[in-house]
């Protein structure tokens, strides 16, 4: 059995827009529009999309914070508004602008009460709050009062309330919005090695698509509400057409741009003395070859493809696919 399960997963939202001077008219938001979706047990998830995309009302509908209009899904095998109690058990969650700590408590306080909370054995506990101590280095402010706290500190004391009750699904949403890059370096290390040990399944959004990469096998991209892809990365560059790029240094510049077969010329630059070449059907040495026999080469590098400049194309093909998903409602 999946650990989650998506099924027709829908959500609209009835909002009242503005029609003219006095007038107010009901307009139906379909903020998830019918979404299938598998995750196995031990996934490292990353879900990612454009603003408004529908990443967080679809967290929301399977953390129980929101019903579905209509559709199913079940995680851990529990639907998640109707058994959300027995949910919470199973589950943590992360969501970036709310805190499951007691601001005025120190951190280690806070651990204590959700020990309670869960009703977790002193032992497992301990076990679980040591083992975070030491990956995200909480020593130095367990005993500071959370409201006192800076960002990078505080999403670590939540990465570590998440858990501690040993939940087998760890819903992050946008874990290293605003952290500097020690603190994401911590957050995205501490969460590679919960994926490494394998046991706990992970749905990850952001729009940091470096936590992606760090983290992720699978990545679904959703937009208006919708899959419109879900694979690997290496299947996401391939399937959108990223390509390798040779960057060649040259001792002087051409007096015309070389035409190399599979290998077609991207950009010109320093003048003349660096030319960007598209590895379609070429191989690297072809692309050498080629150019060797026209200049005096200084340098070679070989890019590979960036998957910001991948994203950022799916988004566009998707933003000139497909409509915006606001319909109205009589
Ligand atoms: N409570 C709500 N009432 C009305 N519309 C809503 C509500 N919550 C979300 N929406 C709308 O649903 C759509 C999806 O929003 P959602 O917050 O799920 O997007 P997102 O992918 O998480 O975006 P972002 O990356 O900006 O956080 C948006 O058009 C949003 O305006």
């Amino acid at each position: 059995m999946s650990v989650i399960e998506m099924s027709g997963l829908r959500k609209e939202f009835t909002v009242r827009v503005k029609a003219g001077r006095l007038r107010r008219e009901k307009r139906t938001v379909t903020a998830v529009d019918g979404i299938d979706l598998r995750v196995e047990r031990g996934e490292m998830l990353g879900y990612i999309g454009p603003n408004g995309a529908g990443k967080s009302t679809t967290l929301k509908m399977l953390t129980g914070v929101l019903m579905p209009s209509p559709g199913e899904a079940r995680v851990c095998g529990l639907r998640p508004v109707a058994e959300r109690t027995r949910l919470a058990m199973r589950i943590g969650v992360v969501f970036g602008q709310r805190s499951q700590l007691w601001w005025d408590l120190p951190l280690r306080d806070s651990f204590e009460l959700l020990r309670h909370v869960y009703r977790v054995p002193a032992g497992e506990h301990g076990a679980r709050l040591a083992r975070c101590r030491g990956l995200l280095d909480l020593d130095e402010f367990l005993d500071t009062p959370v409201r006192q706290l800076s960002l990078g500190q505080r999403m670590r004391g939540e990465l570590t309330a998440a858990l501690l009750h040993g939940p087998e699904v760890l819903f992050l949403d946008e874990p290293t919005i605003g952290l500097d890059v020690v603190s994401k370096q911590a957050v995205r290390g501490f969460l590679a090695e919960l994926g490494r040990a394998g046991d706990t399944t992970l749905v990850l959004t952001t729009h940091d698509l470096a936590d992606i990469e760090r983290l992720c096998h699978r990545l679904v991209v959703i937009d208006h509400g919708r899959v419109v892809h879900d694979g690997s990365i290496a299947a996401l560059h391939s399937r959108y057409g990223s390509r390798r790029m040779v960057v060649a240094e040259l001792d002087a510049a051409l007096p015309r741009p070389p035409e190399l077969p599979g290998a077609p010329l991207q950009r010109v630059e320093a003048d003349g003395h660096r030319l960007v070449f598209a590895l379609e059907s070429a191989t690297v040495a072809e692309v050498v070859a080629g150019l060797a026999g026209l200049a005096t080469l200084r340098d070679i590098a070989i890019v590979e493809p960036d998957i910001e400049e991948v994203v950022a194309r799916l988004y566009r093909m998707t933003a000139e696919a497909g409509g915006a998903t606001v319909t109205g409602a009589p």
